[in-house]
């Protein structure tokens, strides 16, 4: 998959090609009409039947309408409304029946969108989309509704019209008994692109339009994959409408938000390791996770699991002695040391040898706010999880001093907004206003303020780097796996993370890398998983990628 774009960036880069002369914003409506026919087709091929009429030739004028096929397309004021009349002329053109209904004044149509719209009329009629429109659909017999309401523009709260009618076309015809598809030029309505957001709508269960497939085109958009927005796109197909990559200015690019796949594991997980000698157990690093008290151990052991298993060439748990006889029963692999407090830690961290550090699964917050100071003034690659960050919901400040460049910070949502709670507030936000701010925005300005890595947890989890990195790895589509939301899962994440910095993964490479083999653990485990298998799959998923590896 290739890089997500925002509204913004997808407008630049829609406006270079307009205006080096290359293409119209015609042509480019045109296409995406088309990119939409296809798209349909493609998923459902048994829609392409089109009665009796051969696709793409104009239906039989004697009109044999038995089996015609019937869309339903709704357009909005914009110019996804004006890709919604393509759609409907071309779906008409392929024996199709009709019905286009507009929310909003013709009058008031953008240029290239008014043309479509008198196109239409040449062949076909436009209805006013009212509060009673979904009537009309539920009782109707169709086997398509496009939705053109809203797509990248969308700005501002629901109006009832829009926002109730959806809600009922929505949650009336959900499940398998639906006829029809549903099909989201761009996004779904009811989404922000930016932010994968639900607009504002003062409906208590307000769901917006629920698509079955979502075609956007030239590239994904970041809301997308955030958010409400999986839940809603349904499936997302890309059409390529001739537009080129390169218009982004350099500024542009760095702001690029990237998605995640096999590719950041295939670069060098395979072969990765610290010296020439790759066979040696060194060569491969040695983590140190520290541990709680006694009782409290489970997490860190967790995370040890899976540095192991992503390939750490040694891991060793760090424990009080308080909780030395209970760790030593529990491994085998593992090794075992005592850290009593931060000097005893200073001292073990006199051996270069160890090259990684994890911090924070159920070692409690007391412990978190000792040995913190001395961890990260060992300059050594560290993850910082859990209590590690909970322990300075008081004074983030303090934190933030203490970090460096090789630090990866793993919040969740209620620990994110502990260490960054402006930024929070703004995601938490409705904007009215302006672009609007999303997780990946978010998670930039997190990763800026603290220097180091920050990856927000999720299922749409976003990683960003200081300088201004990004990459979205997301659960979602086919993906999903939300047996991951599981106990210890984020503990295990901690640990592939502190794993993959212990064999020289750079930072964002070792936060990137740990976030998709979790997912992919889960994925291929299944329903029923536990935190301690994620571990135990990862032999599989590793060999899946690298049989040789
Ligand atoms: N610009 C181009 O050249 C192309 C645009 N394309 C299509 O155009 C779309 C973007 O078009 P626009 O920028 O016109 O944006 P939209 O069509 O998404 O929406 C803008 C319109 O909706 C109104 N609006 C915004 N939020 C609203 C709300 N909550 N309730 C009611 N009305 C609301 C705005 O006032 C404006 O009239 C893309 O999503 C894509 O579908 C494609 O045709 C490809 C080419
Ligand atoms: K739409």
């Amino acid at each position: 998959m290739s890089d997500l774009l925002t509204a913004a960036q997808m407008r630049a880069i829609e406006q270079a090609a307009i205006e080096s002369g290359d293409v119209t914003g015609l042509e480019l409506m045109e296409r995406a009409g088309q990119g939409v026919v296809e798209a349909i087709f493609e998923e459902w091929p048994e829609l392409d039947e089109a009665g009796d009429v051969a696709g793409g030739q104009p239906p039989d004028p004697r009109g044999i309408s038995g089996n015609r096929k019937r869309a339903v397309v709704l357009c909005g004021p914009g110019n996804n409304g004006g890709d919604g009349f393509v759609v409907a002329r071309l779906l008409q053109g392929r024996g199709w029946e009709v019905e286009v209904f507009l929310y909003g004044d013709a009058e008031k149509l953008p240029p290239d969108a008014k043309v479509n719209y008198e196109r239409w009329l040449q062949i076909g009629a436009v209805a006013e989309y009212t509060s009673k429109l979904h009537m009309h659909v539920l009782k109707g017999d169709f086997d398509l509704v496009v939705d053109a309401l809203l797509g990248t523009g969308a700005s501002r709260a629901l109006d009832g019209v829009l926002g109730n009618t959806l809600t009922v076309l929505s949650a009336s015809m959900s499940g398998k008994e639906r006829k029809h598809k549903r099909v989201a030029i761009d996004n779904p309505t009811g989404t922000n692109s930016d932010t994968g957001v639900q607009l504002d709508f003062d409906h208590v269960e307000w769901t917006g339009f629920d698509a079955d497939l979502t075609v956007t085109f030239h590239r994904s958009k970041v809301g997308h994959w955030l958010d409400f927005a999986a839940d809603v796109c349904g499936k997302i197909i890309v059409k390529d409408i001739g537009l080129e990559a390169k218009p982004l200015t350099k500024a542009g690019k760095s702001s690029l938000a990237v998605p995640v796949d096999e590719r950041v594991w295939l670069l060098d997980g395979p072969t990765r390791s610290l010296g020439k000698h790759v066979g040696h157990k060194y060569s491969h690093g040695h983590a140190l996770i520290l541990t709680g008290g006694s009782g409290k151990t489970g997490a860190a052991r967790l995370a040890a699991r899976g540095a192991l298993r992503v390939g750490a060439g040694l891991v060793t748990l760090g424990v009080p002695p308080s909780a030395q006889q209970e760790v030593a029963c529990q491994i085998t692999a593992l090794m075992l040391t005592r850290v009593g407090d931060a000097t005893a830690l200073d001292v073990i961290l006199g051996d270069n040898r160890l090259n990684a550090l994890c911090l924070g699964p159920g070692m409690g917050l007391e412990r978190a706010r000792d040995l913190a100071p001395v961890a990260l003034a060992a300059k050594r690659a560290t993850v910082l999880d859990a209590d590690a960050l909970s322990a300075f919901a008081d004074d983030p400040e303090a934190l933030f001093q203490m970090l460096h460049e090789n630090c990866v910070l793993t919040p969740h949502g209620g620990e994110f907004a502990k260490l960054f709670p402006d930024v929070g507030a703004k995601l938490a936000a409705v904007p009215t206003k302006g672009p609007a701010y999303s997780k990946v925005d978010a998670t930039r300005e997190a990763a800026a303020r603290a220097g180091c890595i920050v990856l927000y947890k999720g299922a749409d989890t976003v990683i960003a780097a200081p300088d201004g990195r990004c990459s979205v790895n997301a659960a979602v589509y086919e993906r999903a796996a939300p047996w991951l939301a599981t106990a210890g899962s984020g503990d295990v994440l901690a640990g592939f993370i502190t794993g993959l910095l212990a064999r020289g993964f750079a930072p964002m490479a070792a936060a990137e890398t740990g976030a998709w083999l979790h997912v992919e653990s889960a994925r291929a485990f299944g329903p029923g998983l536990i935190a301690e298998d994620l571990p135990e799959m990862l032999p599989q998923v590793l060999r899946a990628l690298a049989p040789e590896g």
